[in-house]
């Protein structure tokens, strides 16, 4: 459930009439969601999105977010487009809370993606990654492997309390992420977060892509990494070969990957599953039982990344390097 503020008829009212979008209609809470508020909102010229930022995003990101949103949208990507009110501004402020409209974009996410899917799916993030790539703003990740650590140690041993002997199996993969780290790969700005429930399809074609409140600089095969890991693999924790294919073959096929990435992608992967299972463990153990948000299993990504401890040419997930570098690697 993500409405976590209330927001009232007159109140909106007043917001939409720095618009040009006619007059309010009807606006329902969206359920979906974890960051933000976000209300369907439905006027007289359209359907439209209204996101109410909450505490857990940054003010200062706001602008790198709508803007990167507005500056992919305008060259094709299919993400929603902030709205500009009389005043040329994408943000203003609602009950209380930063606020802006977007675009309704059509489609729903899927829950069983299909190889089909992935490969749509890798050609988008390359797109995005080539659009993204004249964007003037930067953002650090606040999720880098040098932010691993800190937020591991917030989770105090925890861990253990979720898996035996897991504090130790962290804490022996962090020290080696952290020594070999990869540096001097190609960076650009990335989605961060490139779930299944952050992609819509309409009629089995991709149509769009959505929340980008954790996107930042950083690697842009890292990018693809975490989408990989989200993306190919089974409910019973096995990878999906053909999935993986598929995924990395539409991405090379827009942006062909440089060989020390394609050599970096296990690497990646366990950075990836790190990353989330660190975020996982610490909302695992730390937000409240009967909150709105709903906790995600963190054991789901320590199987991820004892998959991708185990594989030892990247070859292994499923395409060898002369199919997607430009050289050989
Ligand atoms: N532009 C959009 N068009 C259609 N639906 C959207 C759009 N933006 C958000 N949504 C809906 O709102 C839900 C939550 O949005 P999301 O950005 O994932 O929220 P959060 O940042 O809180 O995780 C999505 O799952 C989707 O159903
Ligand atoms: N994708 C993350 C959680 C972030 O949720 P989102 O609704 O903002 O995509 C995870 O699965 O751990």
């Amino acid at each position: 459930m993500a409405v976590y503020t209330d927001v009232t008829e007159p109140q909106l009212a007043a917001f939409l009439a720095r618009y040009d979008l006619g007059a309010l209609s009807s606006y329902k809470g969206i359920a979906e969601g974890v960051e933000n508020s976000n209300f369907l909102l439905r006027t007289t010229t359209g359907t439209f999105i209204l996101t109410l930022y909450e505490k857990r995003v940054d003010r200062g990101d706001l602008p790198f977010f709508v803007g990167l949103m507005e500056h992919l949208a305008e060259r094709g990507l299919s993400c929603p487009l902030p709205v500009h009110d009389r005043e040329g501004n994408t943000l203003g402020e609602l009950a209380g809370r930063p606020a802006a409209i977007f675009t309704f974009l059509d489609g729903m996410w899927t829950r069983r993606p299909s190889p089909e899917n992935c490969r749509a799916l890798g050609g988008a993030l390359a797109r995005m990654h080539e659009a993204a790539a004249s964007f003037p703003l930067t953002r650090r990740n606040g999720l880098s492997p040098q932010d691993w650590r800190p937020l591991y140690e917030s989770c105090g041993g925890g861990g253990d309390t979720v898996e035996p002997g897991l504090s130790a199996e962290i804490e022996a993969d962090l020290a080696d992420l952290e020594a070999r780290w990869p540096t001097d790969l190609p960076s650009g700005i990335i989605h961060a977060d490139l779930f299944p429930d952050n992609v819509f399809f309409l009629a089995g074609e991709l149509s769009g892509l959505i929340d980008f409140y954790f996107a930042c600089t950083d690697l842009l095969a890292y990018d693809l990494a975490i989408t990989l890991c989200a993306w190919c693999f089974e409910p019973d924790g096995s990878y999906n070969v053909t999935k993986g294919r598929a995924l990395i073959a539409g991405y090379a096929d827009v942006r062909r990957l440089q060989p020390a990435e394609y050599r970096s992608l296990p690497l990646l992967c366990r950075g990836a599953s790190m990353r989330f299972l660190l975020t996982r463990l610490y909302d695992w153990l730390n937000v409240p039982d009967d909150s709105f948000v709903t906790k995600k299993d963190p054991r789901e990504y320590l199987k991820k990344l004892r998959f991708h401890r185990s594989i030892r040419d990247t070859a292994e997930y499923g395409l060898e390097a002369a199919r997607v570098t430009k050289g050989r690697a």
